[in-house]
Order: C-alpha cells, then sequence, then structure tokens
C-alpha cells in the first residue's frame, strides 16, 4: 500500500490561514505489518536522526491506529519524501495527512477525504496546508466548529510554480509568535479586500490580477526580515515576469508563478542571482492525497 501527499504554498500573500494551492512534489509511504518496528527514509529527512525513531508521523499514526484496531502492532515504514522540512512547502501537513490515511488504511477502514482533513485540523489548527493537501489545486478553507469549509480550484497545466528554496529552514510555530497580536482596521480591509480578490483571481483564472491582488500587510514582511534576501527574490522574480510572487507558507521558500513559456527564463534569472538556494520548476497537483491500494 503506498500513501501519498503533495506539497503545498500557503497564504499566497493576504490569505493568512485560508488560502493554499497544491505542488507537485510528493511525500510517499509504504508500510507493512511487522514483526519490529523500523523506519526507513529515502530523500529529504534521510540524514535526519530525529526522524528514524518515533518521529510525528509515527505518534499519529500510533494515535489513530490504537484508536480504530484497538490493538498494537508493529510496521515496517519506507519513507520517499520530496518536501523539505521547515521551508513552508508543507512538510508538516504532508506528514499529518499521510500519517491519518496510512492509519485508516492499516486498519482496513475506509474514510473519505473530508473526514481526514477534518482529523487532520487536530495536529494543525490552521486549514491553509491541510486542505490542499488533502484536495490539490487551490484551496480557500474556513474552520467552523472543528470542522473545515473549503472551496477548491483545480489548476491549469499552462501555468506553473517557480519555488525558491533558501538553504535556511524557517520554524513555522516560531515564525507564528513573530506576528503582531492586533491589526488596525485599515489593515484588516486592505487584506480581507485583497483576499477576496485573489479568490476571485484563482476562480476567474484572470491571472494578470494576482501581482495587485496578492499584497499583503499582515505576515510576509516580518517574516521576511529573517532573511532578507527574500526581498530581492520577489523583486527578481517580478521583474522577470512572474504573474505572483509571495512568501510560501511561513517561508523560507519563496512561491512564484508564471505561464509555462516564461517559468524557465524566470527560474534561470533567480538560480543565476541566489546561488545558494535551489530554484525548482513545479506543477501544480489538483489531486492531494492519493492512496494506492
Ligand atoms: N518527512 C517528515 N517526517 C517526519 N516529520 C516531519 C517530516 N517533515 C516534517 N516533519 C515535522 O514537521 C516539522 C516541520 O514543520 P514546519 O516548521 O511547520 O515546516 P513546514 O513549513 O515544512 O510545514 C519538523 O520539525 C518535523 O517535526
Ligand atoms: N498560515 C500558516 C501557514 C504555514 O505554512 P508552512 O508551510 O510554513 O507550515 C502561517 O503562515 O503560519
Amino acid at each position: 500500500m503506498i500513501i501519498s501527499v503533495p506539497g503545498t504554498s500557503a497564504n499566497l500573500g493576504p490569505g493568512f490561514d485560508s488560502l493554499g494551492l497544491a505542488v507537485e512534489l510528493r511525500n510517499k509511504v509504504e508500510f507493512h505489518p511487522s514483526k519490529f518496528f523500523s523506519v526507513s527514509i529515502k530523500g529529504e529527512g534521510e540524514n535526519n536522526p530525529r526522524l528514524k525513531g518515533n518521529n510525528l508521523f509515527v505518534g499519529i499514526f500510533n494515535d489513530h491506529y490504537s484508536r480504530l484496531t484497538q490493538k498494537k502492532q508493529n510496521f515496517k515504514f519506507t519513507f520517499y519524501n520530496q518536501i523539505p522540512m521547515s521551508r513552508g512547502l508543507g512538510s508538516s501537513s504532508a506528514v499529518i495527512v499521510s500519517a491519518i490515511a496510512s492509519a485508516h488504511e492499516a486498519a482496513g477502514i475506509r474514510v473519505s477525504k473530508r473526514r481526514i482533513l477534518n482529523h487532520a485540523l487536530v495536529y494543525e489548527s490552521h486549514p491553509d496546508n491541510i486542505t490542499p493537501a488533502v484536495m490539490g489545486g487551490f484551496n480557500v478553507a474556513a474552520v467552523e466548529k472543528n470542522k473545515v469549509f473549503s472551496q477548491k480550484k483545480h489548476l491549469p497545466s499552462y501555468i506553473k510554480a517557480i519555488v525558491t528554496i533558501p538553504n535556511k529552514p524557517i520554524n513555522t510555530s516560531k515564525a507564528r509568535t513573530l506576528l503582531p497580536k492586533s491589526y488596525s482596521k485599515e489593515n484588516a480591509i486592505f487584506n480581507l479586500s485583497h483576499t477576496a480578490l485573489t479568490v476571485g483571481a484563482f476562480f476567474n483564472e484572470d491571472w494578470e490580477m494576482l501581482k495587485l491582488a496578492t499584497q499583503d500587510r499582515f505576515h510576509q514582511k516580518a517574516r521576511m526580515k529573517i532573511l532578507p534576501e527574500l526581498f530581492s527574490v520577489q523583486k527578481t522574480a517580478y521583474e522577470s515576469g512572474a504573474l505572483m510572487s509571495t512568501l510560501s507558507g511561513s517561508g523560507s521558500t519563496f512561491f512564484s508563478m508564471a505561464y509555462d513559456e516564461d517559468a524557465a527564463m524566470i527560474a534561470n534569472k533567480l538560480s543565476q542571482k541566489f546561488p545558494d538556494f535551489i530554484v525548482k520548476i513545479l506543477d501544480f497537483d489538483n489531486d492531494g492525497l492519493i492512496i494506492e491500494r
């Protein structure tokens, strides 16, 4: 059995804790019942000794498996990870979603994607990464009474993501402590109206609107100051023709979007200017969580 979950880019500028989309970087996990517990990791995190034992995936998997079956069973887990950790590309959401889905599969219980998403909310209180991780595509999400309510838009293949991944991580929970405790009415209205415009632009495929629509006054500046090169990443992306360029989640990655025909040129400019950062052109993912039985 293989369970896979895509990476995500959350916020998309003004849509703090509510907007996100899925990109074609996937973490896969394969598992079998076994006499002894074991973890093997290939790709991102393979040299991280902290992940070899009772990591975030294993803890969540065990919680759900024992709740669902009332049994204790060891498993052999093999992880194939493409999503870099603590770079704002939703590695924690992918792990949470895949652990919940894996535990249900291991217990032989078929469950809807919406149910998995609501379980994921217990481990990540904001829905902007877990929703596209489960559903794929562009999503707008809100939480009411511990449930996620969301709307999805399928993303076309003629637009691409260009991710500029710095060599330094930014931990999401730490990055959340950098934010102001309150916002002025003027800034709240600014983000509300720009979020609404961003959602409209995605649903109507009005990509030329995104540069204006994705401006933010809530979180980006405070976080980008941790890694000031990010201001030049955004400037370079826009000067090279990006349709939008925003901090991905809480960073450190910068997410840009472009037409297919412009993506290689923008990525080259970014790689030349920021040789220490990894620049990748990615397709968008419209599938979200995939369970291969
Ligand atoms: N592949 C993985 N396996 C196990 N745990 C992981 C994995 N990827 C991420 N995590 C957990 O998630 C944490 C990173 O979460 P966070 O800072 O929110 O990063 P991101 O922005 O990538 O979601 C890591 O410290 C680790 O605990
Ligand atoms: N809305 C959250 C998104 C965090 O995304 P991540 O990929 O950095 O975990 C926030 O901005 O804190």
